[in-house]
């Protein structure tokens, strides 16, 4: 089953087109699938596009075979394409908790059996529970961003640049998260760490300049000349 397919995708902000027929495909089955590529070319513009934010003057959109090109951002979160933006939008006032609880505003049901799950993956958040999330280190609101991305029940979660701003031994941490939470959810990571996205990624895209330049497995982009050349050290 594919889970996301893009076909021919042009996006733009009135007379700037930031993103030229971009394709991509997404399988079920795909643990980790990472999109880099430079400062500015159109990354989160892509994100923000697939999660009904901003709409695409032409191509087309499917998740698990439903066209969604028009859909609005709502509607594409209960079909279960959850993103977790850059700059992780907590309610910085509000309790680890209250933001966990609005990121179930969808599956108030099930709220209480995804809050242990949550809780169990991220045992910091469980201790935090009551702390105000504007209080949180760094890594601990990029946890709780996750967190509350997972809440919504995701069959497909879009992080843009989790490991952003943390240092190494943080940025790590994630990374090992985003490992663990890949065996259940589907994972399309945006990222600056091109080594390390690419090392988890069954497959990846390049994105240079608003196009889709190169795709191919984690390993065969870790392997590619250009791609060691322009964004890997040493
Ligand atoms: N709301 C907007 N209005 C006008 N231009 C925008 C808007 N959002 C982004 N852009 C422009 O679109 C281009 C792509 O930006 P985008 O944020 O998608 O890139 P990115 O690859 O995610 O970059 P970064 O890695 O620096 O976050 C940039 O030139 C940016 O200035």
């Amino acid at each position: 089953m594919t889970m996301l397919e893009v076909e021919d995708l042009n996006v733009g902000y009135g007379d700037l087109q930031v993103l030229w027929d971009v394709s991509m495909t997404i399988e079920a089955d795909d643990d980790v699938v990472a999109l880099v590529g430079p400062n500015g070319t159109g990354k989160t513009t892509l994100m923000k596009t697939l999660s009904g934010i901003v709409e695409p003057t032409s191509g087309r959109i499917e998740l698990l075979g439903e066209d969604v090109s028009a859909y609005d951002a709502d509607e594409i979160v209960s079909l279960g394409f959850v993103q977790v933006s850059e700059g992780r939008n907590l309610f910085g006032d509000m309790s680890v908790y209250e933001n966990l609880r609005m990121g179930a505003y969808q599956h108030r049901d099930e709220f209480k059996d995804t809050l242990e799950e949550v809780y169990e993956m991220f045992p910091v958040l469980a201790e935090r529970r009551d702390q105000d999330a504007g209080t949180l280190s760094g890594g601990e609101q990029q946890m709780l961003a996750i967190g509350r991305g997972l809440m919504a029940q995701p069959k497909l979660l879009a992080l843009d640049e989790p490991s952003g701003a943390l240092a190494p031994q943080l940025a790590e941490r994630v990374f090992e998260k985003i490992e663990e939470i890949s065996d259940d959810v589907t994972v399309l990571l945006v990222e600056q760490h091109v080594d390390r996205a690419l090392d988890l990624a069954d497959s990846a895209y390049l994105l240079e300049n608003g196009r889709i330049t190169q795709a191919g497995t984690g390993q065969e982009m870790l392997e590619s000349d250009h791609v060691r050349d322009a964004y890997l050290s040493g």
